[in-house]
């Protein structure tokens, strides 16, 4: 069989691009993509994104160029997803509730030639570009107008998204990668640890998170998905060429809250959504006025960060049904989830299924390997479900690496064959992951380390808690203890009395060996945030701080 090579017929690159074209064959009339009246079918949206990618080209973007974009969930947002790469360009979303310095700092970082922006944000971009040095060019601006906001139009001589649309062609030969492993998109990552870092997806990579994502939620043809997570983190883990490539419903939303989404689910029949935990948490906790009976089947998949058993058992118990799966920007999607095995899982009591399924799970499809290693040795933890080390992958999904940032590529990305997450977690006797922390979240207390993720799902467990972090706090004997900062449910802040600190501490008094138990509690309107709705533990951090050290008396430990 030696002489069997690849040749030009079965070597195409791979790419999720290719998808339009097909479901634009297949599909033609059915309905892409939804945005209050505005109603695109395939085949409009297969035109339209050919017309974006041939005036791209006439505009001289090319190969390799980096074009970004600033902007919610509306149809051009949907549209760059396929018609930016398809001129050979390299996408970028940029997360539009980042500052103008950030901002800044990142299009010159990138070198982009041309940003997209949504008119709502044309002023934070006027700002950002104020910050570039003289001898910096800025990027050229196309301004993507909205019908239905009551914003200042563009102004007259800018140029609009819709303005280019209609410059293009709509039989435009797409620019096809040379080779799959041809960078597609750039995203920045969230900056909840460190300063954003900028993520290197190719074809390749995308085409097979794409699929293997949809295999592994079990999305069927032509589902209605609803856009709550934004289009911006990490291509809304890549379900924009997902949903094409199933042949769905794209519903988009500019803005949302918890009545927002029931009210989409109602009129567009949704069935699959994706979320991060505090987008659960905002749906099972929602006011009756806001909440509306299901249709059909709501499929919800969540990720991001750790889902607290509590909330999972409680979206369940509206009719949602809930998959969970783990990724990171670099990963350009998800690439562990939480296989539900169905049968003797399924029998189990719901608090039970809950916990299994706050479990980050096992390696989807394309991947390789995942595993968790000692820091120390480099070799596997014990199976236990409670040695913890750092969470390694390896597969076809990750990325090809930091844009000019050689030195942090290699860190993660090392010589043993592993990309090193920075997560910390377990791996039980089932062969399922648990994430327990970020190692910068990991709180020592006295030597031993303690999971923030732990001391959280039980604070979520209490019927008052809205959401909960916790974070370590200086202490003057045990080096750090944990300090919880709480939000209460809406019902639960008025009601009399709300749960004390006391209350609080007594609760995870009963429920967790003592070292893990919070010294301190904070209760708080609302807790800081990322724009992708990863609480901020480093303020948290800071606060904590601020309030000094805990001089804790020698409690006896258990
Ligand atoms: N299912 C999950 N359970 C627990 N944590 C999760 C899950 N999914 C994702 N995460 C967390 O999100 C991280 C990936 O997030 P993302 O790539 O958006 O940027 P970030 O890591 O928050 O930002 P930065 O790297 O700039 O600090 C993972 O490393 C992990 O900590």
């Amino acid at each position: 069989m030696d002489q069997l090579a690849p040749t030009s017929a079965n070597s195409s690159p791979l790419t999720p691009l290719g998808f339009l074209e097909r479901t634009a064959a297949v599909y033609g009339d059915r309905r892409s993509v939804v945005y209050n009246r505005t109603v695109y079918t395939w085949s409009d949206t297969h035109r339209r994104c050919l017309r974006l990618a041939s005036a791209l080209s006439s505009l001289g973007i090319s190969r390799g160029d980096v074009v970004s974009v600033l902007s919610p969930n509306v149809p051009a947002m949907y549209e760059m997803h396929f018609g930016v790469p398809m001129s050979g360009a390299v996408l970028n979303t940029v997360n539009l509730r980042l500052d103008a310095r950030t901002i800044s700092i990142l299009l010159r970082h990138s070198e982009s030639k041309l940003v997209f922006v949504d008119v709502a944000s044309v002023p934070l971009l006027d700002e950002a570009f104020r910050l570039f040095p003289a001898t910096v060019p800025c990027p050229r601006v196309v301004v993507i107008e909205d019908a239905y906001e009551e914003l200042p139009p563009a102004p007259s001589s800018a140029l609009t998204y819709e303005k280019l649309i209609e410059m293009g062609d709509p039989e435009f030969r797409w620019v096809g990668p040379q080779s799959e492993w041809d960078p597609m998109v750039l995203n920045y990552t969230s900056g909840t640890t460190s300063s954003p870092k900028g993520v290197v997806h190719c074809h390749r990579g995308l085409f097979l998170v794409v699929l293997s994502s949809l295999i592994d939620w079990s999305v069927p043809l032509n589902p209605t998905y609803l856009w709550t997570l934004p289009m911006f983190h990490a291509n809304g883990w890549s379900f924009p060429w997902g949903v094409a490539a199933a042949g769905g419903t794209n519903i988009c939303l500019r803005r949302f809250d918890a009545a927002a989404v029931y009210a989409a689910i109602e009129t567009h029949r949704v069935t699959h959504l994706c979320g991060a935990p505090v987008v659960l948490n905002m749906i099972a906790n929602a006011t009756d006025s806001a909440r509306r009976p299901l249709p059909g089947p709501v499929h919800i998949l969540t990720a991001g960060a750790p889902p607290p058993a509590a909330v999972l058992h409680r979206t369940e118990a509206i009719g949602f049904t809930v998959s969970h799966g783990y990724g990171l920007t670099e990963t350009a999607g998800l690439v562990v989830s939480c296989a539900w095995k169905g049968g003797p899982w399924d029998r189990l009591p719901a608090s039970e299924r809950a916990r299994l399924k706050a479990r980050q799970g096992v390696r989807t499809l394309p991947m390789a390997a995942v595993d968790v290693i000692d820091d120390a040795t480099g070799q596997s933890v014990n199976r236990d479900g409670e040695t913890m080390g750092e969470v390694v992958l390896r597969g076809g999904c990750l990325m090809l690496g930091y844009l000019k940032d050689p030195e942090t590529t290699a860190k993660a990305m090392r010589a043993d064959g592993w990309f090193y997450t920075g997560d910390v977690g377990v791996m039980h006797a089932d062969g399922y992951l648990e994430i327990k922390d970020r190692s910068k979240d990991v709180i020592i207390s006295g030597g031993e380390n303690l999971s923030s993720v732990e001391v959280e799902s039980i604070l979520y467990g209490h019927p008052a808690v809205n959401e909960a972090a916790v974070v370590a706090r200086p202490d003057d004997f045990w080096g750090e203890t944990p300090c919880a900062f709480v939000s209460l449910k809406e019902g639960a802040a008025v009601a009399s009395p709300p749960p004390t600190e006391a209350e609080l501490i007594a609760w995870c008094r009963e429920r967790m060996p003592r070292y893990m138990v919070p010294k301190t509690v904070v209760f708080t309107a609302d807790l800081p945030k990322t724009s992708t709705g990863k609480i901020q533990k480093f303020v948290l951090r800071e606060m904590a701080k601020k309030m000094g050290a805990a001089s804790s008396a020698r409690p006896s430990r258990m």
